[in-house]
């Protein structure tokens, strides 16, 4: 595995979650609420971070959120991470939502991109460093 502490930008993506999202996620026009999806890329972006910071983390900041195409109910939902960023306290990931849909004639179509920001928390809730030398 790379080690992601030594050079952030070397971080290969990852496979760290997938969802499909069911009738009660839809919005009025059948497609997915943006607002389900961004919930999901918020835990999907957390795994690297709860694991990287080995503790409770807390998103601080979400950035570019880009919804690039319409998630559908029964869409397969893959979420994809790679960190670009880690600080004192903090880390950054950029995450990737690829969908695969229509299984008469598959198809997998890159949904959602969004980077965000967590910090490692202590037990009161302050950050916490966990990349002191
Ligand atoms: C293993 C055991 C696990 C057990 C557990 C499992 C739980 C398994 C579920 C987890 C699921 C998690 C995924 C859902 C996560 C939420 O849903 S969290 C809920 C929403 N978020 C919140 O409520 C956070 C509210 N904000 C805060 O409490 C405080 O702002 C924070 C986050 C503690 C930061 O405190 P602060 O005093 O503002 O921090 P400050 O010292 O100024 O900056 C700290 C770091 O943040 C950076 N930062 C601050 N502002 C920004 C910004 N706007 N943009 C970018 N970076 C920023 C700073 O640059 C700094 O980074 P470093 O240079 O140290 O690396």
């Amino acid at each position: 595995m790379t080690d992601a502490t030594s050079d952030p930008s070397a971080s290969p993506r990852e496979l760290v979650m997938r969802v499909m999202p069911m009738p009660a996620d839809a919005n009025g026009n059948g497609d997915i609420f943006g607002g389900w999806i961004m919930a999901q890329v918020d835990l999907a972006g957390s795994v690297l971070p709860l694991r990287i910071s080995r503790g409770r983390v807390a998103t601080v900041a979400v950035n570019e959120f880009i919804f690039k195409q319409p998630v559908s109910v029964g869409d397969l939902l893959s979420f994809y991470a790679r960190v670009v960023r880690i600080g004192r306290t903090s880390i950054t990931v950029h995450v990737e939502v690829e969908a695969e849909r229509n299984p008469a004639d598959p198809q997998l179509v890159k949904v959602t991109q969004a980077n965000l920001t967590y910090v490692a928390i202590d037990r009161d809730g302050k950050p916490r460093p966990f990349n002191t030398p």
